[in-house]
């Protein structure tokens, strides 16, 4: 079973329930969060009563749910059948039982997002008797997102020359922001305040492409696999910079230095070299180089046209990968003149995962935020033992 990144903690324990499951099924991965308590008092609160109050609701407050834990886990899309599996096992879909006002009889509905909420609905009916309540996909990702950024401590840091700095965020001054979301295709999103936002822009080169143009070209079996081989390599081999066009000087007249890289993958062209000839690390370094500094430009321009300073950048693409947060980060700077700053969330791949999980009716944000604050309620990350 691929348990992804983070691992979650075994149901043996007979009084651990869990309620509102969320999903955010993707191109490339399928996301998962529910909250689980071992608090045994609050059997009734969910059980599969249409009304039970859960958390915090029109300042009915029953906190004893809220001691309890965030989980969050992940698969890959085309291992779809793992996923359906891993929540049967688990019983995920059992806890978030309510009733649709639409629907004749009562059924248990699990809020999801992405595409994979239009795509999969049938399969989930047929295999899990459960109806996706579809939440659109940009609402989530705000929503997870302004929702990490107010209420969960240490969520957004930034990372130039090796370093990482955590930002302190003022709640009054957050707004607005540019919302970079790098998932197998690129939304950006111009963000105002809650439920307040336009996607400006995005780009079909992303983490799909990285991971499939690495695929074919590496041979490699699976995404850490490429980004581990990426780590290895020296882009310099591959691309065409430009002290390689101009006989290894600047071209200082506009700003560019030899090493700036003038052509990704330039040098291909002229090497008398077969696919085989270079090093796949090489490959994967200058691939990852490539779609990260593209995907920086891009949101750097994006964040120049509304004069937004602040970029936040999301996505599993990212996978807190020092060389890409690295190469977006640079890149932002020197576009930018250093006026534009990148900043990344820790949570980065679940933003929209989070975002379905707050759409339940019963966890609003204030409730939520409420509870993070009294430290009731923790999100945990539970690191994996083992590589999926
Ligand atoms: N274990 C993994 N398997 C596959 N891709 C991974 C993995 N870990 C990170 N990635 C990267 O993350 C990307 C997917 O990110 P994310 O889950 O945020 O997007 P998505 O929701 O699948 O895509 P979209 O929103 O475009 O439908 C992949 O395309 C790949 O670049
Ligand atoms: C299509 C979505 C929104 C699906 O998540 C995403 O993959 C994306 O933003 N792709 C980029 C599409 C484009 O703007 O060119």
């Amino acid at each position: 079973m691929d348990l992804g990144e983070f691992q979650i903690p075994g149901n043996s324990d007979p009084n651990q329930k869990t309620s509102h499951l969320s999903l955010d099924i993707g191109g490339s991965l399928i996301k998962l969060v529910y909250f689980s308590t071992n608090d045994g008092d609050n059997d009734d609160e969910l059980g599969s009563s249409g009304n039970e109050s859960v958390g915090v609701s029109n300042g009915s407050r029953s906190y004893p749910v809220l001691k309890g834990r965030l989980h969050f886990s992940k698969f890959e899309t085309r291992k779809i059948n793992d996923c359906l599996d891993f929540i049967q096992t688990k019983r995920l879909h059992l806890g978030g039982c309510q009733r649709l006002a639409a629907l004749p009889i009562e059924k248990t509905i699990i809020k999801a997002t992405g595409g994979g909420a239009y795509k999969y609905a049938d399969l989930f009916k047929e295999k899990l008797d459960i109806c996706l309540d579809k939440e659109d996909e940009m609402d989530c990702l705000v929503a997870g997102a302004n929702f990490l950024l107010k209420a969960v401590h240490q969520e957004a840091f930034t990372y130039l020359d090796g370093k990482k700095e955590f930002v302190q965020i003022d709640q009054n001054d957050l707004y607005p922001y540019l919302l970079v979301n790098i998932g197998s295709g690129v939304s950006m999103i111009k963000v105002e305040g809650d439920g307040k936002f336009e996607r400006v822009s995005g780009t079909n080169v992303g983490g799909g492409t990285f991971w499939g143009l690495g695929r074919l070209l590496t041979k490699c079996k699976s995404f850490d696999e490429l980004l581990e081989l990426s780590q290895q390599g020296n882009n310099r081999v591959i691309d065409m910079l430009v002290g390689d066009i101009y006989g290894g000087t600047d071209y200082s007249k506009v700003g560019l230095s030899s090493t700036t890289i003038a052509s990704s993958f330039g040098k291909a062209i002229s090497d008398k070299k077969e696919l085989q000839d270079y090093q796949p690390e090489d490959i994967a370094r200058s691939l990852l180089r490539m779609i990260s500094n593209n995907i920086g430009q891009i949101a750097y321009l994006n964040a120049l046209r509304f004069g937004l300073k602040r970029i936040f950048f999301g996505g599993f693409f990212i996978r807190g990968h020092a060389y890409t947060m690295d190469t977006i980060a640079v890149g932002v700077d020197f576009w930018s003149k250093g006026e534009a700053k990148a900043m990344f969330l820790r949570h980065e791949g679940f933003l929209g995962a989070l975002g379905a999980f707050m759409s339940y009716e019963k966890h609003g944000l204030d409730d939520l935020k409420d509870a993070v604050q009294g430290n009731a309620w923790l999100p945990v990350f539970i690191p994996s033992k083992s590589k999926s």
